[in-house]
């Protein structure tokens, strides 16, 4: 897939910029805080209907405006596609695809895929289980849009599960417990449902990322290291059977009742999963040097792209948002060895330095200043079409 045209509305501090892409590399060269991690995080919002520094739409729509938008014509093995998400200060998005409102926005996953790589992905390693999760989450969202749904109602179920538990505990001072188990009983079983179907794909997923993470890892460390990654759901999955799963979940939903109870919070379910890198048998979080973490979160990423790729047929977009120079020259020139020209790639940066010659002669470079866009040289200049 190529991402030939983005137009970006009142959105962050873009007022209205339009861009064409012409290359299979774009390089967006700019100081700090000038909207080059903006621009990624536009098309992060067309591929997965989510940003990863922003939870509100309010936060991505320019300062002092009311409605932004995101506009892009991504071309795919069958054909162009136009895709728009208009966002609201206060208020739902509204998500088009060639000119139809879409009545569910999960609807909208699927036509853009993008793999993001920035200097914040070295904490899937050294950060929480929370980092992990979102991680695997955002990836199983690209290959099966459903998952959204999914996660979104197992979200819900939990939320709600939770204000009972609160509600229920909320004079756990002064009365002794009154839990109302009819209702409690509901929620466990509509906890137990869900959460089974958000741990059997994360458990599909991991299963089938670990022998390409496997191979990456195994290149990129000259075949001294082995790497294992090892999906740990909080309810344990001995056999993939959904009522088994379903079984195990509200046994323990049993066993840790009185916990729950005092704790005033659901303990048992998904929302606690981990996963475990390990280098060579030895967790890589306490363990790893920056070096193997840097290492393995690149095999990682490599993996997704390939694994989107043969799940969807067509390369992957890869955003690298000033990652390059996190990585030594040798591990820079195995992940550009390892795109070359087929994953369209768009990378921020604030100085061309540490680009190799060859890379820059191939690559669109574009100027980013105070949220607007401008070619690199006047050869570039008709790639560029202001608008606004
Ligand atoms: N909603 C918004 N409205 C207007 N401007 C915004 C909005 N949100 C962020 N900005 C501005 O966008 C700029 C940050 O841009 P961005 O995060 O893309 O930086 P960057 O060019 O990637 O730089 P760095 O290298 O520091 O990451 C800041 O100047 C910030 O004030």
């Amino acid at each position: 897939m190529f991402l030939e045209h983005l137009q970006l509305q009142q959105f962050r501090n873009y007022q209205a910029q339009g861009i064409y892409f012409q290359a299979p590399k774009t390089i967006l060269l700019g100081d700090n805080a000038q909207g080059k991690t903006n621009l990624l995080e536009a098309v992060e919002l067309l591929a997965t209907l989510k940003s990863h520094r922003a939870s509100r739409d309010r936060d991505l729509v320019q300062d002092g405006q009311t409605v932004g938008q995101i506009q892009a014509v991504v071309q795919r093995q069958l054909g162009a596609a136009q895709l728009t998400l208009r966002l609201q200060k206060s208020g739902r998005r509204t998500a088009i695809i060639n000119g139809e409102t879409l009545r569910r926005q999960q609807d909208f996953l699927g036509t853009l895929n993008a793999v993001q790589f920035s200097s914040l992905d070295l904490d899937l390693v050294r950060g929480g289980p929370g980092e992990r999760r979102t991680w695997v989450d955002t990836l199983l969202t690209q290959l099966e849009p459903v998952y959204a749904y999914i996660l979104q109602q197992y979200n819900q179920a939990l939320r709600q599960r939770n204000a009972l538990i609160r509600q229920q505990t909320a004079d756990l001072d002064e009365s002794p417990p009154q839990p109302d188990i009819t209702q409690l009983a509901l929620w466990d079983a509509q906890l137990a449902a869900l959460g089974t179907r958000v741990i059997r794909r994360r458990g599909r997923v991991i299963e089938r990322l670990v022998p390409i993470a496997q191979a990456w890892h195994r290149e990129i460390s000259g075949h001294t290291e082995q790497l294992d990654i090892c999906y740990q759901p909080n309810v344990a999955v001995e056999q993939d059977e959904p009522t088994v799963i379903q079984q195990h979940f509200l046994e323990k939903i049993q066993k840790r009742a009185i916990a729950e109870y005092y704790q005033r919070t659901t303990l048992v379910g998904p929302h606690r999963d981990d996963i475990a890198f390990s280098i060579n048998q030895t967790p890589a979080r306490q363990y790893g040097s920056q070096g193997q973490q840097r290492t393995l979160v690149l095999a990682l990423k490599l993996a997704e792209l390939k694994l989107i790729e043969e799940v969807v047929s067509e390369p992957p977009l890869l955003l690298l948002d000033d990652v390059l120079a996190e990585l030594d020259l040798k591990r820079q020139n195995q992940l550009l060895d390892a795109i070359q020209d087929r994953f369209q790639t768009l990378i921020t940066t604030t100085h061309l330095g540490s680009f190799d010659a060859k890379w820059l002669a191939s690559s669109q470079i574009l100027t980013v200043q105070s949220g607007k866009i401008s070619a690199n040289d006047r050869n570039q200049a008709d790639i560029l079409k202001h608008s606004g």
